[in-house]
């Protein structure tokens, strides 16, 4: 691909707890501990490089504790980095280091270039406020203030996720947990964000259900051309959703290149355990 992509992220680190001489910086390698010996700071993500092009999906894949919902928190601002760099060509032509904004500016990014859909829709949704009101905090938070505007894209954005427009003013707390993703990702979708982030949202989910939420945002991906980074820990729903796939081990990414690679000529022995674990 020669294309721009839209999304470049750079030595992105997160580390919790203070840190201490000797884990003041990453270790690399992925069989470096994650967790210091001397001061117990867990490095949750270590020097993460990585792009997203333009309209393509990239799936992130790992075992449960292997940074991966960290790594998506950072790049909402919903988690301080501890350091590394990240840049999106739809703010300020990708000139602009987006971890060094102000919170104002950072805001703006959340609510104009970026969507999150988190695992646990209680982070994504005021589970007392209607459906259409969770979706329009979001336009509003963009500034639109006109109320006949902001109620006819709610309708709009929760009939494309198959919600039915007849209970648009019900609550997400009277929803199943799979039309609360539904709402989450219509929410997420609000301000035609050119990136959506999508932390496991089909874990905990029904098979059928989950089959269901994965081909809605196949068809919303191919419609919107909207670009996506997918965190699972499940291989199956990379493999029906991801063009890239990037796959993390104690916070390092161990292997990324296109999906259909990675699953026909894993490298890593960590990713050939993964792949044949799906076989
Ligand atoms: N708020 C926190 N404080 C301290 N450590 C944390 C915190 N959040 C995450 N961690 C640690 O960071 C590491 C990575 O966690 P993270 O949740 O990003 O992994 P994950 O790959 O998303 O796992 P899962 O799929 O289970 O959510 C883990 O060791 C975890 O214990």
């Amino acid at each position: 691909m020669t294309e721009t992509p839209l999304l470049q992220v750079r030595g992105l680190s997160k580390r919790y707890g203070a840190g201490c001489s000797l884990c003041e910086h990453p270790v690399s390698g992925d069989d470096a501990p994650v967790r210091c010996p001397a001061c117990g700071s867990i490095w949750a993500c270590r020097s993460l490089d990585f792009h997203v092009y333009p309209g393509e999906i990239l799936g992130v894949v790992g075992e449960s504790g292997s940074g991966k919902s960290t790594m998506v928190k950072c790049l909402y601002f919903d988690e301080a980095i501890t350091g590394g760099e990240m840049r999106i060509t739809a703010y300020k032509n990708g000139t602009s280091e987006l971890f060094t904004e102000s919170s104002q500016q950072k805001r703006y990014i959340r609510n104009h270039l970026m969507g999150m859909v988190y695992q646990n829709p209680l982070l994504g949704l005021r589970m007392n406020f209607s459906s259409s009101g969770n979706i329009a905090e979001k336009l509003f938070a963009a500034g639109h203030f006109h109320v006949g505007t902001i109620r006819e894209r709610a309708s709009s954005l929760l009939d494309r996720v198959e919600i039915p427009v007849s209970r648009m003013d019900e609550p997400p707390k009277q929803f199943s947990g799979g039309m609360q993703q539904r709402v989450q990702i219509s929410k997420a979708l609000a301000n035609h964000p050119p990136l959506l982030l999508l932390d496991e949202v089909t874990t905990g989910l029904d098979l059928s259900v989950q089959a269901k939420v994965i081909d809605l945002i196949r068809d919303i991906q191919r419609e919107l051309q909207v670009a996506m980074i997918v965190v699972s820990h499940d291989l199956g729903v990379i493999r029906m959703l991801a063009d890239r796939t990037m796959v993390m081990r104690n916070g390092c990414i161990v292997e990324q290149g296109l999906t259909d690679q990675i699953l026909e000529d894993p490298q890593h022995p960590y990713t050939q355990l993964l792949v044949h674990s799906l076989l």
